[in-house]
């Protein structure tokens, strides 16, 4: 059966000061599912996690969204709100840790008495509520990913975009991350994540594709994989690809 396409690509050219850093002529999305993004370094994660989920829209070629083809010209702000990016590094706004929380559901003018249930419940659930009225400013930096976490979740993004979110974190931190990860995201979620966690690939992937030269050098469901390295299992796999 064919798959969902939530987001798909084509052609896409991104040129840097006359460097080719992307040249795919199609990649997609699978909808509901977990897509990672993988590669060695520089060979184009980031940038094609930022024009599949609308912050770089100077580039060449087509991005659609569920058939639809995006006018790049456009801001898109309806869409983009559907939406949410885990950034690498955190950036996280001068206020405390509810404020950085509330944002998105301040911003789409939800009622302040649902917010105020909805925060809290987010930072049980990543265990900081002790941390709602510290300033964002002071927080560790595991402290500080879990706070973009609960900001990225909030308003129940139809997309979630993760770039090396665990990259930054020490052990305790990552071994929270890749146990609650999976529970924070809901059924209806569909999640885009760049990751050199072999853990995480294996634990959460449904879809893998690999990035080499910012060209897409194999794109594969799990399925794929186990039935192609039946016996060597999916980590040596990896291995020999990240
Ligand atoms: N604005 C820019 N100007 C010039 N070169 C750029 C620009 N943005 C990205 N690049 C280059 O494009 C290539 C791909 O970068 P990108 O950040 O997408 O790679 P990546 O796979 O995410 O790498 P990493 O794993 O190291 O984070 C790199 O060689 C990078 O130096």
């Amino acid at each position: 059966m064919l798959e969902d396409k939530i987001i798909e690509v084509k052609n896409i050219k991104k040129i840097c000061r006359g460097k080719t850093i992307l040249d795919i002529d199609q990649f997609a999305v699978l909808k509901n599912k977990f897509n990672f993004i993988i590669g060695g370094n520089g060979s184009g994660k980031t940038s094609l996690l930022n024009i599949l989920s609308l912050v770089e829209q100077d580039f060449r070629g087509e991005i659609y969204y569920k058939g639809r083809k995006i006018n790049k010209d456009e801001q898109n702000l309806a869409l983009r709100r559907k939406f949410s990016v885990i950034w690498q590094d955190p950036y996280l706004y001068r206020g405390n840790v509810f404020y950085n929380i509330a944002l998105p559901l301040k911003l789409r003018n939800i009622e302040q008495s649902i917010i105020d249930k909805k925060v809290r419940e987010m930072a049980g659930r990543l265990e900081i509520s002790n941390l709602l009225e510290q300033s964002a400013y002071t927080l560790s930096g595991g402290e500080k990913q879990k706070t973009s976490i609960a900001r990225a979740l909030i308003s129940e993004p139809e997309i979630l975009f993760v770039d090396e979110a665990t990259t930054n974190l020490d052990e305790e931190s990552i071994y929270f991350f890749n146990s609650h990860f999976a529970d924070l995201v809901t059924d209806e979620m569909t999640v885009v994540m760049v990751s050199h966690d072999r853990r995480q690939i294996k634990e959460l992937a449904d879809q893998i594709t690999l990035l080499k030269g910012g060209k897409v050098k194999t794109t594969k469901t799990i399925n794929d994989f186990n039935f192609e390295l039946f016996g060597a299992g999916i980590e040596t796999f990896i291995a020999e690809l990240v």
